[in-house]
């Protein structure tokens, strides 16, 4: 095992993303010490009983005290609150990120809390699952992953070089981008797949009082696929569908255009423009494969990442 690269990891927020990060820093021995803050005392006293770190706190402002690092593993409508929590609090040189799904939101809300003396770098890995809380993360989980930074003007490139090596350690493959960028990619690749699973199984559920259980009886594997993205976490996807407003209903809006396209050329009996379309989105799939991509873990969108501009 290398040396530890950080003396002291706060982690704030101790669900899926964050108990999976104290995990991978213990397997890799990233920090001498890493110290765990939640609001909920349950979750606290799970990831105590799990062992996850070497300090458990439920005040977020303690936790980050003397921390070189701290990651906000938070729901991305919670990092304002906490931000203006540990503020007060951070060491001066310290790095503080986090992990939330939306960039733009997080940057408003925590930016204007931090002080001038500590390194703010906004991330994203890009790695989950449909799973919460501390008892369902894994220390592979961002194992050849992407992770996301989304640097504001003016960062220090040391700071962002150790929290990229930090990543590194963790599995996880670095990009950079700009937080609208993030946003716009995000919300087709992640955010709309999420929200048209939620429709999806709402309206196969409101057909069942019709059809008593039938839906769950007959459910094929399309449907069940939709079923795993469903039962995500609601307060996690509530705070993202509200947080990533503008880029969602862009994409809700061509999505929707499409859509009656499609039901269209259904309605009309146009077989050819059916057969092309979706002679198009089987290559789209071929050549996720070929780029020598995973596509039955839980994964989305790499491609999309790195081709933003096909569309
Ligand atoms: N679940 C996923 O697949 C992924 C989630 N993310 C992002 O990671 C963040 C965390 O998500 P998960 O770990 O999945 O959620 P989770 O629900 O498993 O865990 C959230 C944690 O935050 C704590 N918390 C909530 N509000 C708090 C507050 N004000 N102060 C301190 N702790 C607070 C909760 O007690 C819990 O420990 C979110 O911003 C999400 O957008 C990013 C990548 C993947
Ligand atoms: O479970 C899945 O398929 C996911 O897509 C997980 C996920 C959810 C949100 C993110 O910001 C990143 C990854």
């Amino acid at each position: 095992m290398s040396e530890p690269l950080f003396e002291k990891i706060a982690l704030v927020g101790i669900g899926l993303i964050g108990s999976s990060l104290a995990r991978v820093i213990g397997r890799e021995g990233l920090a001498r010490h890493v110290s765990i803050a939640t609001r909920s005392p349950e979750t606290l006293a799970r990831a105590e009983e799990l062992k996850l770190g070497d300090s458990y706190t439920a005040s977020a402002a303690e936790a980050v005290r003397d921390a070189d690092l701290v990651i906000v593993s938070v729901p991305v409508g919670s990092s304002g609150a906490v931000a203006a929590e540990i503020a007060p609090a951070l060491k001066a040189g310290a790095i503080v990120t986090d992990v939330g799904s939306t960039k733009g939101s997080v940057i408003a809300q925590m930016a204007p809390h931090m002080p001038a003396n500590v390194h703010f770098i906004p991330g994203h890995p890009l790695a989950g699952t449909e799973k919460s809380g501390p008892d369902a993360g894994f220390a592979d989980l961002f194992e050849n992953r992407w992770c996301i930074f989304t640097p504001l003007p003016g960062t220090d490139p040391q700071a962002l070089e150790k929290l990229s090596e930090f990543w590194r350690r963790c599995g996880s493959n670095i990009d950079t981008m700009d937080p609208e960028h993030h946003d716009m990619v995000l919300a087709i690749v992640s955010h709309l797949p999420h929200i048209i699973a939620y429709n999806i199984v709402g309206t196969a559920d409101d057909l069942e009082a019709v059809t008593k259980s039938e839906v769950i009886k007959y459910s094929a594997s399309g449907f069940r696929d939709f079923t795993r993205l469903a039962a995500s976490d609601p307060t996690m996807w509530r705070d993202v569908c509200l947080h990533n407003k503008d880029a969602i209903l862009e994409m809700l809006a061509r999505f929707s255009e499409d859509l009656a396209s499609l039901q269209r050329a259904i309605r009309w009996g146009d077989g050819d423009k059916l057969f092309d379309m979706f002679t198009r989105t089987r290559a789209v799939r071929r050549s996720i494969i070929d780029a020598g991509q995973e596509i039955d873990a839980p994964d989305f969108g790499r491609q999309a990442i790195e081709h933003p501009a096909k569309t």
